[in-house]
């Protein structure tokens, strides 16, 4: 066990360097193995984005890592602690450090939004006050980005793009250090897909998340993510930044990175960087010249 692998008091940060430690993990869906000793460590305070193939298992180990999917060998250790031996009480005491948001939101579509954050406010804080439960869900929603008046309408109400803020702001109730984020930009559109990127990286900044962030987007991956872990083969093939996995000789990561839409991906992201310099005559001759370039305007 890793260090500050003791038990943490209810307020305690975690201290040690790797909050998440996958040993030896396997999966298997009857004759189907989906992880086959896949290991992998999240460093405390990054953005690792998790890419691969379609099919590839990385809602499964997602799940397998926050104890939803009870692995079938191998060892999962969150802030120093295995769960997958763990009493239940232990795990208690883990769960509550993390936050979740699903594909799709998983919003309870007959509670208002205020109503989905406290939810988990609810069940790992019975004792706290009607009054003040309200108040932290009020403040969940507004730190997510949301309108005030978001707190009291239901997902139905909601665009796309807010109902994923509101999955994240239920996911941020409980102050977590470790939050899971599971294709957040899917279906947005690319400018409330780059507001959402923004946000994670804000949060991560200011409240000094580690998030685990599984996205087939090569602009968050860009943007964002300070390395990314490679899901190939039943296994981490690589983890590493976007620079040094697009050195790597091998086939699905060249295909991924430098395929049409893994260049496209990294001139948008010269392009935003340059915009930041247009005072600089060199710089705004570079982004009109890479506005009107022919693959920019298809
Ligand atoms: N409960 C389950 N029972 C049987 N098979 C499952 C179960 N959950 C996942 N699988 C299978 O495990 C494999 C990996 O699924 P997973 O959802 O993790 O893929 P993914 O990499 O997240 O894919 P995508 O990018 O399409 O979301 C798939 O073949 C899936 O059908």
């Amino acid at each position: 066990m890793e260090e500050g692998g003791n038990r943490l008091g209810r307020h305690e940060r975690y201290r040690g360097e790797h909050p998440v430690v996958v040993k030896g993990l396997v999966n298997r869906f009857g004759d189907h193995v989906v992880h086959e000793n896949l290991d992998l460590e999240v460093r405390r305070g990054e953005i690792l984005g998790v890419v691969g193939g379609s099919g590839s298992g990385k809602s499964v180990l997602m799940r397998s890592i926050i104890g939803l999917q009870p692995p079938s060998d191998g060892e999962v250790e969150v802030f120093g602690r295995s769960l997958t031996d763990a009493a239940p009480d232990e795990v208690l005491g883990v769960r509550d450090r993390w936050g979740v948001l699903f594909q799709g939101g998983a919003l309870f579509s007959t509670l208002t939004v205020g109503e989905n954050v406290e939810v988990p406010l609810k069940q790992f804080y019975p004792e706290i006050s009607d009054k003040l439960r309200k108040q932290i869900a009020r403040y969940k929603v507004l730190l997510s980005g949301l309108p005030e008046e978001a707190v009291n309408q239901f997902p139905s109400e909601l665009s796309g793009g807010m109902r994923k803020r509101a999955g994240l702001a239920r996911a941020l109730a409980l102050d977590p250090e470790l939050l899971f984020l599971d294709e957040p930009t899917a279906g947005l559109d690319p400018i409330g897909a780059a507001a959402f990127d923004r946000l994670t990286l804000e949060l991560k900044e200011t409240l000094g998340l580690t998030v685990f962030l599984i996205t087939h987007d090569l602009d968050t991956l860009h943007a964002i993510c300070d390395r990314v872990a490679v899901l190939a083969d039943k296994r981490v093939i690589a983890v590493d930044t976007v620079p040094n996995l697009m050195a790597l000789d091998h086939e699905w990561i060249q295909e991924y990175f430098n395929g049409p839409r893994g260049r496209a991906a990294l001139s948008a992201q010269a392009l935003e960087e340059l915009r930041k310099h247009m005072d600089m005559p060199i710089a705004a001759q570079a982004v009109k010249a890479l506005d009107n370039a022919p693959d920019r305007k298809a």
